[in-house]
C-alpha cells in the first residue's frame, strides 16, 4: 500500500530524513515512533505530499508519486496525479485541524462535497454512520469549540473516514489531548485497526504501538534505525539507539 525507499528531505541546510524506507502491506497498523525532532512527522507529511521529498521514491498502492533518476534529479508526476493519489490517504493530526465554523456534521460533509462533489442527501448518512461509529452521533449539530479534546479527534477521524480512504495517516493523535482523554481515541483507533485499515501512526503511546500495532518503526536522527514486529521489538531492540530511547520512555 505505501512504498517509501531512500527518502531525503532537507530544510535550508538541516537534513531531517536521511534515506528512509518503509512498506506498509494492505491492512497493516505500523507505528513510528522516535525523540521529538527524529523526522516522523515529516516523513508522514512527504507521504502525504504535504511536504515534497528532495529524493528518493515513494508509491502508494503501486502508483508512483515521485521518483528519483540515476542522476538524482528528483520528479514528481502530474498536479491531477498527486490529487488522485492523495486521495488514497486520509490524515489526523495532533491538532484536529477542524473547521470552527462548521458543525461536526458539516466538517464531515465538506470535503466530500466539495472535492468528491457528492450531493448532501448522499453523505449524510454516511457522516451520521460514521458518527455513530466514534460515539459521537448526538454531537452531530455541535461546533468544535463545545467538545472536549477526545471528542474532536474522533471527529476527525470520522471526517478522514467520509472521504473513504485505502490508508489512514495520524500524526500524534492524542499528543494534544489531556492523558484521561487519550483512551477513547486509542479505542477508536483499535476498532480501526481490527476492521483491517491500512494505518500508519506516529506515536508516543508505547501501550498502542505494542498492543495494536503490526510492526513498529524507530526513528532517530532523520534515520529509520529499525523496524520489526511489535512483539519482537519491544523484547529484543536490535540497536543500542532502540534500546536507550525505550528505556528513557519507561
Ligand atoms: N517546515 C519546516 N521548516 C523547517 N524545519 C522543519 C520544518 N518541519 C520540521 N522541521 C524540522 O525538522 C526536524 C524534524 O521535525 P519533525 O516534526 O519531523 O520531527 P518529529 O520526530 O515528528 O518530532 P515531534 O515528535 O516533536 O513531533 C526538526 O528539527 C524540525 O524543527
Amino acid at each position: 500500500m505505501i512504498e517509501a525507499r531512500g527518502i531525503r528531505k532537507s530544510f535550508g541546510g538541516q537534513s531531517v530524513l536521511r534515506d528512509v524506507s518503509l512498506t506498509l502491506a494492505r491492512g497493516e497498523v505500523v507505528a513510528i515512533i522516535g525523540p521529538s525532532g527524529s523526522g516522523k512527522s515529516t516523513f508522514l507529511r512527504c507521504l502525504n505530499h504535504l511536504e515534497t521529498i528532495d529524493s528518493g521514491h515513494i508509491a502508494i498502492e503501486g502508483e508512483v508519486l515521485a521518483t528519483t533518476d540515476a542522476q538524482g534529479r528528483c520528479s514528481y508526476v502530474s498536479d491531477a496525479q498527486v490529487r488522485h493519489i492523495g486521495r488514497k490517504m486520509g490524515m489526523v493530526f495532533q491538532s484536529f485541524n477542524l473547521f470552527p465554523h462548521l458543525t461536526v456534521l458539516g466538517n464531515i460533509i465538506e470535503a466530500p462535497m466539495v472535492v468528491k462533489g457528492m450531493k448532501r442527501e448522499a453523505i449524510v448518512p454516511r457522516a451520521e454512520e460514521l458518527l455513530r461509529k466514534v460515539g459521537l452521533i448526538d454531537k452531530r449539530d455541535s461546533y468544535p469549540g463545545r467538545l472536549s479534546g477526545g471528542q474532536k479527534q474522533r471527529v476527525a477521524i470520522a471526517r478522514a473516514l467520509a472521504m473513504e480512504p485505502d490508508i489512514l495517516l495520524f500524526d500524534e493523535p492524542t499528543s494534544a489531548l489531556d492523558p484521561e482523554l487519550t483512551g477513547e481515541v486509542l479505542r477508536t483507533m483499535r476498532q480501526l485497526a481490527q476492521e483491517h485499515m491500512t494505518m500508519l501512526v506516529v506515536t508516543h503511546e508505547m501501550g498502542f504501538a505494542r498492543e495494536v500495532a503490526h510492526r513498529v518503526a524507530f526513528m532517530d536522527q532523520g534515520e529509520l534505525i529499525e523496524s520489526g514486529p511489535a512483539a519482537e521489538f519491544f523484547a529484543q531492540p536490535r540497536h543500542a539507539r532502540t534500546r536507550a530511547f525505550l528505556q528513557s520512555m519507561l
